[in-house]
């Protein structure tokens, strides 16, 4: 950390919904003192929320207690971002920052915030169970020991990566960023399916769940690419087989391709209309 920057590991959350809540119970779950975290969120119901689930500190706006966070993580909406920097940037003038928000970039955050110590991030929702991927990136004022610092918050959420170039974030946000809702689509599909055939709901829902866990675990300790272990489903002439051609001539890989363009699209859209300087 530099001289100026503040030595506690206090974290302030700006922004305490969904994303928030998914790090500060990874954050928890790996040890981080409940005292330690505070969370600004203008919503009463979900500071109450906070409060009961996590036992963290909440206050309704940004305070001079914000001076304590050594580490500033912005889970704001897009939308939302420049009112609340614009807020909260007083207090927060030592912290190193960390964003997680959708396509506003660094350079709107920096100015915003007048610190060059700005990481940007794309996280998921699975880190409230640990096992959230996320994609980092620095400014390049961000120090080493910045970056060490952001790890070690970032890890008790599960795996992640730094990224060289802070545009492929968008990508990220389209592909893992958003990737848990398409999963849980095909999940809701596949117990739609179920119950249409018959088995009740809670079958259903075992049985698909159980089919994603099953199929990534494999997917990840297996050497071979996901094509292959597709192939090894699929029997010739078999059952596999005719739902995969009944997607192909519906062009469902296609279509859903093209569902991850309009939100890399989005993430970039995001960036131009609410990340102006
Ligand atoms: N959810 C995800 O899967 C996910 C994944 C990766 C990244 N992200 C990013 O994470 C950010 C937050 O998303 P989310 O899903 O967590 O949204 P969310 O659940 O709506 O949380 C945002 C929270 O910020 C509060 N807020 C609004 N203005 C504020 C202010 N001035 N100061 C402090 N808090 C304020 C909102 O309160 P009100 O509801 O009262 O406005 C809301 O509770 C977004 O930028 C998103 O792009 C989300
Ligand atoms: N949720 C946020 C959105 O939908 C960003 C990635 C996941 O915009």
């Amino acid at each position: 950390m530099t001289s100026s920057s503040s030595t506690s590991d206090h974290i302030a959350f700006i922004g305490g919904g969904n994303m928030a809540s998914a790090i500060i119970g990874g954050l928890l779950k790996q040890g981080t003192a409940a005292g330690h975290i505070q969370v600004v969120e203008p919503f009463e119901e979900q500071r109450s929320k906070l409060k009961k689930q996590f036992g963290v500190q909440t206050s309704e706006g940004p305070s001079a207690q914000l001076a304590s966070a050594a580490l500033v993580v912005w889970a704001v909406k897009p939308q939302t971002f420049k009112e609340a920097a614009l807020q909260t940037r007083f207090h927060t003038k030592h912290a190193l920052h960390l964003s997680v928000a959708a396509g506003i970039r660094s350079d709107s955050i920096a100015h915003w915030l007048g610190t060059e110590r700005v990481v940007r991030s794309m996280p998921n929702t699975p880190a409230l169970v640990g096992q959230g991927m996320t994609a980092l990136f620095a400014r390049s004022a961000v120090t080493a020991a910045d970056r060490l610092a952001v790890e070690r918050v970032i890890k008790t959420t599960g795996e992640y990566v730094w990224l060289d170039e802070e545009t492929h974030l968008d990508a990220v946000t389209a592909i893992s960023g958003s990737g848990p809702a398409y999963v849980f689509y095909f999940i809701e599909a596949m117990i739609d399916a179920g119950t249409g055939m018959g088995l009740s709901r809670e079958q259903a829902h075992k049985l698909a769940v159980g089919t994603f866990v099953g199929s990534s675990a494999l997917a990840r300790a297996s050497d071979e690419p996901p094509e292959i272990l597709r192939a090894r489903v699929t029997s010739k002439g078999g059952t596999t087989y005719a739902a995969l051609t009944s997607m192909e001539q519906d062009h469902v890989k296609l279509l859903f391709i093209r569902a991850m363009h309009a939100a890399k699209q989005r993430a970039r859209e995001l960036g131009d209309e609410f990340g102006s300087a």
